[in-house]
């Protein structure tokens, strides 16, 4: 397993994204047995046409690696509704902002392999005990391709002025997350129309956790004409609430603890909203009274013992234009959502646990909650 963390932020785009090719190329490639590695599309697009003549289904699940039980929650949801499950581990440079963590994204090839691995087990006995109505479906191929394989005509640019062949989906880029990374949606739009490109998949799964890249998605497939089905799987969480996503093993502890705020201060305009409260003046006032406490609570601990963060947007927008709200139509509900900047730890202790980078790592945490349309 490689990792490579911090330091390197500022590093240009291209260099990044040369240097975690290397980084990948440079990593023992652990020989999975139940599934076939490909780093180009010819070899996958033959498999893909071997499939379809045998009138099996694909089902895609693209991620950046960096496994955990919420990518594993797509691949069950996937292996319900095909035979065949394609897994693409990319990180994609060009929607990583230029200042962005592309250098420090985790990366994990060895424990992912062998997570994908336990999971065709687990899929396996599925079937075995619960039977075929259950789940057929087995992960077939794991498309891992360079940066080069992806992007074969310019090295890939994360500036917004950047050239290259680019998939924009406004102004729905530009909202939210796109207010704080203004490339991201470009980036993953762009990849994610090469990725199904390249794997013309039946059916493509992705987690309610990124509320805002599910509606883009939807978007692009709907207004390109992609022949492919958006499945949407629920955000799975820790037990206390906290979404999982790959870069919590920045947290450490400390911040891991208050880091819960990003989930408890939607939980609190959820719950609002659920009272009965429909104007945003109500809804997002308990979110952002639920954070600042935190706040305050935090910032009059000393430096060693305390966590501080910046809450970047909490939103209460439509689900389908994500415009924001003044008042929720409760025949339609709406979605909320935030972004919290935990910044790094300004003092540590002697043995504490301040995750992987040591604490120094600033972690950009996402969440979001549905709300429901009231019958
Ligand atoms: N907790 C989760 N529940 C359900 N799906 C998830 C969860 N976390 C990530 N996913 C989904 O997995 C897919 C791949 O995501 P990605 O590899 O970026 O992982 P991530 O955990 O979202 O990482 P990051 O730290 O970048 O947010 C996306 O569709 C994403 O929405
Ligand atoms: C969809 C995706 C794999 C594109 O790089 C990424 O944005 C992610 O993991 O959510
Ligand atoms: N799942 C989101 C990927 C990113 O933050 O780049």
């Amino acid at each position: 397993m490689s990792r490579s963390i911090g330091g390197m932020r500022s590093f240009s785009t291209a260099a990044s994204s040369l240097l975690a090719d290397a980084t990948a190329a440079s990593q023992s490639i652990r020989q999975p047995s139940s599934f076939q590695v490909f780093r180009d599309v010819p070899q996958l697009r033959q498999l893909r046409r071997q499939l379809l003549q045998k009138d099996r289904t694909v089902g895609f699940v693209p991620t950046m690696g960096a496994l955990h039980e919420g990518h594993l929650s797509l691949i069950r949801e996937a292996a319900r509704e095909n035979t065949d499950i394609f897994v693409s581990i990319y990180v994609n440079p060009t929607q990583f902002g230029v200042t962005e963590d592309l250098s420090s994204y985790p990366r994990t090839w060895d424990s992912d392999v062998a997570k994908l691995e336990e999971l065709n087990k687990e899929l396996a006995q599925t079937e075995a005990t619960a039977g075929p109505e259950t789940g057929k479906g087995r992960i077939t191929a794991i498309f891992a391709p360079t940066s080069k394989v992806m992007y074969p005509g310019l090295p890939p640019s994360s500036e917004i002025e950047g050239h290259g062949s680019f998939v924009t989906i406004t102004p729905l880029s530009s909202k939210l997350e796109g207010g704080s990374r203004p490339v991201f949606f470009r980036g993953v739009a762009t990849v994610c129309m090469k990725l199904f490109n390249a794997t013309t998949p039946d059916r493509v799964y992705f987690g309610q956790k990124d509320v805002q890249q599910t509606v883009i998605i939807k978007r692009m497939v709907q207004d390109f004409l992609v022949g492919t089905e958006v499945r949407i799987v629920d955000t799975a969480r820790e037990e206390d609430g906290l979404a999982m996503s790959s870069r919590n093993v920045y947290l450490g502890a400390r911040r891991r603890a208050v880091g819960l705020t990003v989930y408890r201060s939607l939980k609190a305009a959820a719950d609002a909203y659920q009272s009965g409260k429909t104007s945003r003046a109500d809804i997002l006032g308990a979110a952002h009274g639920e954070a600042q406490r935190v706040i305050s609570e935090q910032q009059v601990l000393s430096p060693s013992e305390r966590s501080l963060f910046q809450v970047d947007y909490i939103s209460l927008a439509d689900p389908d234009t994500l415009d924001e709200l003044e008042i929720v139509n409760p025949t339609k509900g709406g979605v909320l959502s935030t972004a919290f900047k935990m910044a790094p730890l300004e003092e540590t202790k002697p043995n504490e646990d301040c995750g992987l980078g040591d604490g120094q790592v600033a972690v950009r945490l996402i969440d979001n909650l549905i709300l429901q349309p009231r019958a």
